[in-house]
């Protein structure tokens, strides 16, 4: 592979490459050292490499510019989901049970593509570039964040990412100004009661009846607390319980995901979420103990200037297909990141309307790829000829 401008053939076998071998949060170091061998690959005289102690599978990658003004910042998140693939591809996951089943391999590979461009061509801004870990759990934007990865010459003054989705088509670029995604919420609750044999409920206190209470009760969040002009989700994505037929179980887990597009309205859930649990505890004479994590799932606020001057370049550029998107529950933690750096996020469109993101089938078309960086790649040089 010539490391120069990449081709599409080049983007496929790498996006196909990172697609075999994904990594839950916090664990990417297969992927990680799959970037940084492509990074040093590069050979660029203009390019650091920083690693970040307090986060060990994050990579930060710093290009100086000709005459910088400014640094501009790109993220690309690297892990992935615990799905088992059913897609049948011929390059499918080879880590049983994890599948990159939110494309993040498409994100990596549009970043990789971007940089090296620039790792040919020397932007005249400083750049710099992060591949992020821990998107889906575990908030690894706000972690390298708070390690103080992002300070002196490592600090953006605009920061830019991507997210692939399904539902529109190849290589489309789809963004707004505003609010784009909703902050987010995980839930984990844990209801511990009595158990004892099924014959016998009166000398036990049933987990499984005060769990399954409990989810009936938080339909009510949306339906009664939320303005339904506003919107909100609660989703419990799972319901662990019990041994056998005839036991009363003494515990049940629950875990699940709270959104809205206002950081208001998603405390108000949490408020609510904490409320009933203990409601529920109290009426079925059970424990509840409940965890509820932000971390850095903060709504997905896109900065004005900069969604401006992204939104009138996509759509006069040559060769690149935008349009308008309304917002979507999707979470992302690059929402805290664009609390401390203004910027913007967009989708890139991936034409696979049959499959959802997180489906085990996801299959992301691979036409997407070349679109997407060279979108980037016109977007951010036009940036730098900003004044
Ligand atoms: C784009 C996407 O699918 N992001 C994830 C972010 C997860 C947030 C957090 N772990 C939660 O579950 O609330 C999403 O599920 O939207």
């Amino acid at each position: 592979m010539h490391m120069a401008t990449l081709t599409e053939a080049d983007l496929i076998s790498i996006r196909r490459s990172l697609h075999r071998i994904p990594e839950l949060a916090l664990n990417e170091f297969q992927t990680q050292a799959y970037i940084e061998e492509f990074v040093q690959r590069l050979a660029c005289p203009w390019l650091t490499v920083k690693h970040v102690e307090a986060v060990p599978t994050a990579l930060l990658v710093h290009l100086a510019g000709t005459a910088p003004r400014r640094t501009l910042g790109y993220r690309t998140d690297i892990d992935a989901l615990p799905v088992e693939e059913k897609t049948g591809l011929p390059f499918a996951s080879n880590h049983p049970g994890v599948m990159h089943a939110c494309g993040h391999d498409v994100h990596m590979t549009v970043a990789m593509g971007i940089l090296a461009y620039f790792a040919t061509n020397q932007p005249r801004d400083n750049m710099v570039f992060f591949f992020q870990p821990a998107e889906e759990a575990e908030y690894g934007g706000k972690r390298v964040f708070d390690a103080g990865a992002f300070t002196g010459e490592w600090h953006p003054d605009e920061f830019y990412g991507l997210h692939d989705n399904p539902a529109l088509p190849a290589g489309q670029i789809a963004t707004r100004m505003g609010t784009l995604f909703a902050g987010t919420t995980e839930i984990h609750l844990t209801f511990t009661g009595k158990s004892g044999h099924a014959a016998f409920p009166q000398k036990a206190n049933d987990a499984i009846v005060a769990a399954a209470a409990f989810v009936m009760q938080v339909q009510t969040i949306v339906s009664r607390n939320v303005d339904p002009v506003r919107g909100g989700v609660v989703t419990l994505g799972t319901f662990h319980a019990g041994t056998i037929g005839n036991v009363i179980a003494g515990a049940a887990r629950l875990d699940g995901t709270i959104r809205a597009f206002r950081q208001t309205d998603i405390e108000m859930m949490q408020g609510r979420v904490r409320q009933i649990a203990d409601g529920v505890a109290a009426t079925y004479g059970v424990r509840a103990d409940l965890k509820l994590i932000q971390g850095g799932y903060m709504p997905v606020e896109n900065a004005p200037k900069q969604t401006a001057d992204l939104i009138s370049y996509m759509k006069q550029a040559p060769g690149v297909d935008f349009d308008g998107i309304a917002p979507a529950m999707t979470g992302e933690d690059f929402g805290f990141l664009l609390q401390q750096f203004p910027g913007t996020m967009v989708w890139l469109g991936v034409n696979d309307p049959e499959h959802s993101l997180h489906s085990a089938e996801l299959s992301p078309d691979e036409a997407a790829l070349k679109p997407g960086v060279d979108a980037f790649v016109g977007f951010l040089t036009h940036r730098m000829e900003e004044a």
